[in-house]
């Protein structure tokens, strides 16, 4: 099967996000059944941080992933499951896990300035025999030079692949242009992308991407992932074939499972809305989308203040519990004031 762009399909890892991760055994057996039959050839399975993500302070699995792992790996014929993995999040010891359950390709994944903590999982992955990928997230926050070094870095420590990552969907194509380009002229392995459709550039940035040269990119079925979603596959695999660029992935099939299966498993519909646009204007990571908006409820504010203000402070991944701190600080400022008015 001839393949010029490999879609690795992130709804049942970048999907857990949107739903809280909940998923089930049977959602995901039915999911990855259906995507290995459309011939899709990665399907990524995690919790939405990765391995070791279930934690109060990410958010709690409703099931063990690695039971939805070993699920997926079971129904599966020829797609390879792919796992990933935040150091310090997930360590060495789930990644033998995911191998010996039969997860095929490790995805390492660092903030853009980050690199130098991926070595040692890096090298973990490819002594298990994984396939190993360096994901340089929130790659908008790095100048092109820092980009280019920290995927070098990657590269030096066994890496296949590199990808940049628009965590927050806050890039614009040309910018994605830029980044794409200057590593295809810096480093020797396979460069990637992942978008967030968070200002609706998803499907541009993608083929941005591909343009300059990345040849693995990331596809979410029905646009299942954290904020807007993800470049939606289905639609994805529907531009590149009219656009003469073979994927390997059967259109009607990927359609009806988009239509038949993902859903009606969905609480709502995946949509662009105010508070997921101001995760790609604020640059903000779109895992923060739900976190942002529980904050908001408890107190009394517009979860779009709380992203704006989390953009300006530039925390990112891993820094979820500044999502609460911050609301806490704007709320109690929001008092100071009305005190203040009423004296
Ligand atoms: C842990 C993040 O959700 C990884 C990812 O998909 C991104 O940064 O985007
Ligand atoms: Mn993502």
């Amino acid at each position: 099967m001839k393949r010029a762009i490999t879609i690795t399909e992130v709804a049942l890892r970048d999907g857990s996000h949107a739903i809280a991760h909940q998923y089930t055994t049977e959602q995901v057996a039915a999911i990855a059944k259906a995507l290995d039959e459309a011939n899709v050839p990665y399907i990524e399975v995690s919790h939405g941080d990765g391995l070791g993500g279930s934690s109060l302070q990410y958010g709690l699995s409703r099931t063990d992933e690695f039971e939805l792992i070993e699920t997926a790996v079971a129904v599966c014929r020829q797609a390879k499951i792919a796992v990933l993995l935040l150091p310090g999040i997930g360590t060495v010891k789930e990644l033998k896990q995911a191998a010996r359950l039969g997860a095929k390709m490790a995805r390492i994944a660092t903030h853009v300035t980050e690199a130098d903590i991926s070595a040692q999982h890096i090298a973990a992955a490819k002594e298990l025999g994984m396939e190993t990928v360096g994901f340089l997230m929130m790659a908008h926050m790095a100048p092109i030079d820092v980009l280019v070094h920290q995927a070098q870095l990657m590269e030096s420590y066994g890496a296949d692949v590199v990808y940049v990552v628009d965590s927050a969907g806050a890039l614009l194509p040309y910018e994605v242009k830029e980044r794409v380009r200057a590593l295809k002229e810096s480093i020797g392995i396979e460069v990637g992308f992942h978008a967030h459709n968070n200002l609706s550039l998803a499907m541009a940035n993608t083929l941005a991407a591909i343009e300059e040269g990345a040849t693995r990119v990331d596809g979410s079925v029905r646009c299942l992932g954290a904020g807007a979603g993800n470049t939606q596959t289905e639609v994805l695999v529907a531009v590149l074939d009219r656009m003469g660029i073979p994927t390997g992935i059967d259109l009607y099939k990927m359609m009806d499972l988009a239509e038949q299966l993902v859903a009606p498993m969905l609480p709502k519909a995946q949509e662009i809305t105010r508070d997921s646009l101001t995760l790609g204007y604020a640059g903000v990571y779109s895992s923060f989308l739900l976190h942002a908006q529980r904050a908001a409820q408890t107190f009394g504010l517009d979860a779009r203040d709380i992203l704006i203000e989390l953009g300006r402070r530039k925390v990112v991944g891993g820094q979820e519990d500044m999502i609460v701190d911050v609301a806490a600080e704007m709320a109690r400022q929001k008092v100071a004031v009305w005190e203040g008015e009423w004296k």
